[in-house]
């Protein structure tokens, strides 16, 4: 465990010290302390530079997302000190604060204490921490594990589709606490389409800032299992995934009633009508709204600048391909027509065992 601990920390220290021009002389002190620290409490503690500029690698390095042209701008938030639920629940209010700033998302992330044995496990359960309750016959089919975790702790949702599901923290082994999500962090966007006014009748709508909140964050060997960041959405995923799915919400069907088209046959391409239709909606929705989104066509340009800037900084480009392109007109993108390495780096975001 130490040695394996340490062959990180240094790989992480060393390559921190490199990257951000830190004179050598410096690195070395770093390393002896980090080293007589594992050696002596069997961990060590990243200083906030180290912390701040991991998670910036993280991002870096997550193969799977077309945003990484902005890696360098995640503000981070160090929630290292949270002692108790309530202070993790007020912190994650403030970060959704800090995130949606009237509609100019800011991407963030708070990091909460890493894995010790000093200390409990700290845990958000939620995926996102907005994210819609999934019932038998209404809501998002894709919560509804999570929303009857949620019903056991005594929270009980309106049965509507689009039931904000609460906040749950655990500290260790401890009864977990959640909370609802407060009135001011609830942004939604109401669906409507610039050019056909019975779209608005199909009653869909969606939240504003997608928080991921259950994965890890591995920097130089210490493990960060309750991390939750934020971006802003591609259009794509709610218009052609979360809404469209059929193990989702399952809306094209719907969406070519309201358009008229002739669903009786594959080769009539309805579905893809609907499609393109439902993801425009999106993107005007938000865009009306002033929420920030980004179409998959300008996400794709982004990542081509990314690419570009990868190289001229003379850094191996890393990428997941069957991710990376986007769920509708795929090809219509320079990312479909190259391939990517997809070597799994560190620092990075894991998926690790569910906390419930
Ligand atoms: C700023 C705007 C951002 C956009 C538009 C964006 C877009 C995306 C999209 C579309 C995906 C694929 C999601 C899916 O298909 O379900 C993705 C994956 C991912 N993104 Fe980004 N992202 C952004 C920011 C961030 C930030 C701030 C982080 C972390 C600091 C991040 C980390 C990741 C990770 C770890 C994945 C893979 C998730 C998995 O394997 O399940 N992204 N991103
Ligand atoms: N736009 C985004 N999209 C996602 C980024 C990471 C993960 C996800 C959701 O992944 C789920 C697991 C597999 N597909 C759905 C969505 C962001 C969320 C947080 C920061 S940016």
């Amino acid at each position: 465990m130490k040695k394996e601990l340490w062959r990180k920390a240094k790989e992480f220290i060393i390559d921190f010290y490199k990257e951000t021009g830190k004179d050598g002389k410096d690195a070395k002190k770093r390393l002896q302390m980090v080293h007589d620290e594992i050696e002596q409490s069997g961990t060590y503690s990243h200083k906030f530079e180290e912390l701040e500029y991991g998670a910036k690698l993280a991002w870096r390095n997550s193969n799977r997302c077309i945003g990484r042209l902005f890696w360098q701008t995640l503000h981070v938030f160090d929630e290292r000190k949270a002692k108790t639920e309530a202070d993790v629940l007020s912190a994650l209010e403030r970060h959704m604060v800090f995130a949606q700033n009237d509609g100019k998302i800011r991407p963030a992330i708070t990091i909460f204490r890493p894995v010790s044995e000093e200390e409990e496990e700290l845990r958000i359960w939620n995926h996102q921490l907005l994210r819609y309750a999934g019932y038998d016959s209404a809501g998002d089919p894709h919560s509804r594990l999570f929303t009857k975790q949620c019903e056991a702790l005594g929270w009980r949702g309106e049965g509507s589709n689009f039931d904000l599901l609460p906040w749950v923290v655990q500290i260790g082994n401890k009864r977990p606490v959640w909370t609802d999500v407060p009135d001011h962090c609830r942004i939604e966007v109401d669906l409507v389409h610039p050019d056909i006014p019975a779209f608005k009748s199909l009653q869909l709508k969606w939240y504003a800032i997608p928080v991921i909140s259950d994965m890890r964050l591995e920097i130089g060997g210490l493990e960060y299992k309750a991390a939750p960041f934020n971006g802003w959405y591609m259009g794509t995923e709610i218009g052609a995934r979360n809404l469209a799915d059929k193990d989702r919400y399952n809306k094209l069907p719907a969406v070519a009633e309201i358009m008229g088209l002739d669903t009786r046959h594959a080769s009539t391409l309805w579905k893809d009508k609907a499609l393109v239709e439902l993801n425009l909606a999106v993107l005007h929705s938000f865009k009306e709204l002033g929420v920030t989104i980004v179409d998959h066509h300008t996400a794709a340009r982004q990542h081509r600048i990314f690419e570009q800037n990868e190289e001229a900084a003379g850094r191996k480009l890393t990428g997941d391909w069957t991710w990376l392109i986007p769920p509708i007109s795929p090809a219509a993108t320079h990312i479909f027509h190259r391939s990517y390495d997809n070597t799994i780096q560190s620092p990075n975001f894991f998926y690790q065992n569910p906390a419930y």
